[in-house]
């Protein structure tokens, strides 16, 4: 198996482009079970997890055509027809792999009547159950029964109703299901307590140029009124505010100086204003961000939480750069229980952090010194390449399918940037 090899020290500075976002092309994909017309994603990253989204939607009958972009080209442009859906199954083997896959049952089951997908099951970052989604099916009419290890949706005959739900608790996945299950529903649905991510209104934008009626975009009251039929819609993936954040750790860390091109502002405003608060200067303008670091890092608290507030996906990386500011800093995750999987791989690099629960406090600034790491999930895996960066000597991070299934090409990006990294082959 492959793994990077990062020689720290380096100071990063340049340009890099900031690629479309994995989070939004996952809720967008099987937008395309919605229509019999095609639909066409451009700025498509290139991952794992597209490649694997792609493969279970072809088990549907969908078909995938990949335009003739470059190699060299980062983004693809991808058309997903669906004329005839040939089945209406998510197998436990494609589905396990990514727990995105769970976003297909909303909108097969408002196009066929019923959907039949496999549990998607916990992962690293905690125990993530599918208990929204499902409420909000059953809200808008649909009967749902779980055997097997399977999740079975069945509308009414003639389509779903529609109906409201209020989130106890504020879902991006569960919003995202429910949206597209509401858009073909025979009446209005009303969703209070919506998760407001940016990556949500890339999807009510979507839909709304599939001919979707949708109000409320952007806020956490949405109202779709549903209609009879969608059409297909050529769309662009909006910009992956979590990679360029990552990436401005990355520069922070090393005192350096990058624009990263594309990265939009207002998307990601709560990880501009961390960044901020630990000293890095940003500069925002309409075509993407300037990150500018002269190497002295303030000690600040953090607390992750849904949309405006601090991405939990942020949190791993922003760790990462605290350990190098000149004092204690405490972080608060309150998304899932058990996102501090990096913390004893960050303890072997030098860095002090103590975790209670779900606050982490980290004692800065640490010397840190390379060494052999690997992570449990993909942010995690950031947090390990952001500190070797800037660590003295040589780190070897492993388990890269982590990274793959949510960085486009990183280690050609970071090169970019000046950085000494390197993938290599296992010996
Ligand atoms: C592919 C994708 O877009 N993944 C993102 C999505 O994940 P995902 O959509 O899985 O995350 P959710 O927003 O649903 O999870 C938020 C919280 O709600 C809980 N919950 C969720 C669903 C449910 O049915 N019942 C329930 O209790 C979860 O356990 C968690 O504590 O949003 C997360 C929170 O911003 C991000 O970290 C992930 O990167
Ligand atoms: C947790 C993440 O993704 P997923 O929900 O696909 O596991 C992430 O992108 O950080």
């Amino acid at each position: 198996m492959d793994k990077l090899v990062i020689k720290g020290g380096k100071r990063l500075s340049g340009t890099l482009p900031i690629s479309g976002a994995k989070n939004a092309a996952l809720t967008l994909i099987p937008c395309a079970l919605l229509t019999e017309e095609p639909l066409t994603l451009r700025n498509l990253p290139r991952l794992a997890d597209i490649d694997g989204f792609q493969h279970l939607m072809t088990q549907f009958g969908v078909t995938v055509s990949i335009a003739g972009s470059r190699p060299e080209d980062y983004g693809r442009v991808v058309t997903y027809e669906a004329p005839r859906i040939t089945s209406t199954v998510a197998p436990y083997d494609l589905v396990r792999k990514m727990r995105a896959s769970i976003l297909v049952l909303g909108p097969m089951l408002a196009r066929m009547g019923e959907a039949t997908v496999s549990m998607p099951g916990g992962c690293a970052i905690g125990n993530r159950p599918i208990d929204l989604h499902l409420k909000a099916l059953e809200a808008f009419g649909a009967e749902i029964e779980l055997a097997r290890g399977y999740v079975k949706a069945v509308a009414p005959d003639g389509g779903l109703p529609g109906g409201d739900l209020d989130f106890p608790v504020v879902s991006v996945g569960a919003t995202e299901n429910a949206l597209m299950a509401a858009v073909l529903a025979n009446g209005t649905s009303r969703l209070f307590n919506a998760a407001r991510e940016p990556e949500i209104v890339d999807l009510c934008n979507l839909l709304a140029a599939m001919g979707a009626e949708i109000e409320g975009i952007g806020s956490s009251d949405l109202t779709i009124h549903g209609v009879k039929r969608l059409n297909g819609a050529t769309y662009k993936v909006m910009a992956d505010r979590i990679e360029a954040g990552s990436y401005a750790c990355a520069v922070a860390i090393t005192g350096g100086e990058a624009r990263l091109e594309g990265a939009n502002a207002h998307d990601m405003a709560s990880t501009i204003h961390a960044l901020q608060s630990i000293g890095v200067e940003i500069e925002e303008d309409k075509k993407g961000i300037t990150v500018r670091a002269n190497g002295a890092l303030k000690p600040t608290n953090l607390t992750t939480a849904p949309f405006p507030g601090l991405a939990t996906d942020m949190q791993a990386q922003l760790m990462s750069l605290l350990t190098k500011a000149d004092g204690t800093s405490v972080l608060k995750e309150t998304i899932f229980e058990n996102r501090f999987m990096h913390v004893p791989e960050l303890g072997r690099m030098g860095a002090d952090i103590a975790t209670e629960g779900r606050t982490a406090i980290v004692k800065g600034p640490a010397e840190l010194t390379g060494a052999e790491v690997m992570a449990t999930d993909l942010r995690a895996s950031m947090s390990l390449v952001i500190a070797g960066l800037a660590a003295e000597g040589e780190t070897t991070v492993r388990r890269l399918y982590h990274l793959d299934r949510g960085y486009e090409r990183l280690e050609e990006k970071l090169q970019m940037l000046g950085a000494d990294i390197e993938r290599v082959g296992d010996d």
